[in-house]
């Protein structure tokens, strides 16, 4: 049977961009949000804009990370594009925007151009990150304000330690390669069974409790004996799972709290001492 092949969408990858050169043109609100994303990736940055023109958390990067180098003028041509891997533009000329966009693409360096999708090798999304976890929504340009709405629909069903889970568990991933080392063949396999298991029989709530010992026992007892020992086998304590997304903590902690402050004001002045 022959593979049903979806077209026109977009590649959605995690671009490592660590140590990278990315130009960004313009410093207003647009920019503001592109050097956040940008800085989050570990890139090396510069930024040229008219200092009039810096929006104030531009203006806050700028003077607190090590990683820009800013440049107070426009866009001075071929020459500014000199070794640099990436270039965003979010100037606020449509003229000037299509001018460095035909210059990036003759030189083959991917460009974003916020106004103009059309002259875009890479959209933008809306972002979720939760320490190494992150989503992106994309709506491949129809609706940018939709994938801003998502995000938040989602940021609220996510399990409240995701984030964490994920850091113990890449913790274990890496200790479990140092004493099983190799790429590929039998030990790749059953490493990655391994880790199968242990991920699809934890709940994602107990692993992000996972530390320096309990990994080391997991091993030890775990992988050496090739089975999964539960949470209270290696010494753990289960987590309490009952409310364990953000959304149930929004929607429940707030009002549990204020019945419970509520209850205990009407319990004083039932019961304290009359004269
Ligand atoms: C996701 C996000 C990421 C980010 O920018 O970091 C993002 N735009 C965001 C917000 C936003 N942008 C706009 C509004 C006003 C409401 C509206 O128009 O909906 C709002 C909402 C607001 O301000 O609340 C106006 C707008 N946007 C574009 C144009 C040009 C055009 O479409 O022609 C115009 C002017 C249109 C006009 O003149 O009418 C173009 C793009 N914007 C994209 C990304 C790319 C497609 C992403 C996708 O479809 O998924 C793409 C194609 C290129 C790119 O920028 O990479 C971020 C939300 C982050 C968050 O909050 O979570
Ligand atoms: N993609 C998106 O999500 C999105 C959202 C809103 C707006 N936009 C569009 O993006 C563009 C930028 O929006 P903004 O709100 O940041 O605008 P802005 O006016 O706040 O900022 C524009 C910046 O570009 C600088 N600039 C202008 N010409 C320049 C040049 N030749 N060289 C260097 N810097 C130059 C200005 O000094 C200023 O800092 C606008 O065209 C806007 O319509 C895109």
């Amino acid at each position: 049977m022959a593979a049903t092949v979806v077209g026109g969408g977009s590649l959605l990858l995690a671009w490592q961009l660590k140590d990278k050169r990315v130009l960004i043109v313009g410093g207003g609100d647009v920019a503001s949000g592109r050097i956040e994303s940008v800085l989050a990736a570990d890139a090396l940055i510069t930024i040229i804009s008219p200092d009039e023109g810096l929006h104030p958390l531009t203006r806050r990067y700028i003077k607190s990370s090590e990683r820009i180098t800013y440049h107070d003028r426009v866009f001075a041509g071929l020459g500014d594009l000199v070794a640099v891997d990436m270039v965003l533009t979010a100037v606020d000329d449509v003229e000037k925007s299509r001018e460095i966009c035909d210059m990036c693409r003759a030189l083959r360096i991917p460009v974003n151009v916020a106004d103009i999708p059309p002259s875009c090798d890479f959209y933008f999304g809306s972002q979720i990150r939760d320490g190494p976890l992150q989503i992106m929504i994309s709506t491949n340009g129809q609706s940018p304000k939709l994938a801003n709405i998502i995000r938040k629909k989602i940021e609220l069903s996510l399990p409240f330690n995701a984030g964490e889970a994920i850091k113990k568990v890449g913790e274990l991933r890496t200790r479990l390669k140092e004493r099983a080392p190799g790429v590929g063949g039998d030990v790749g396999r059953r490493r990655m069974r391994w880790m199968v298991d242990v991920c699809t029989s934890w709940e994602i709530d107990d692993l992000a409790l996972l530390d320096d010992e309990k990994i080391r026992k997991l091993l030890d007892d775990g992988w050496e004996n090739n089975r999964v020992p539960k949470m209270e086998d290696v010494g753990g304590k289960r987590a309490q799972t009952a409310i364990s997304t953000r959304w149930m903590n929004g929607a429940l902690v707030l009002p549990v709290l204020g019945f419970l402050a509520g209850g205990a004001c009407m319990a004083f002045v039932l019961l304290r001492p009359r004269p």
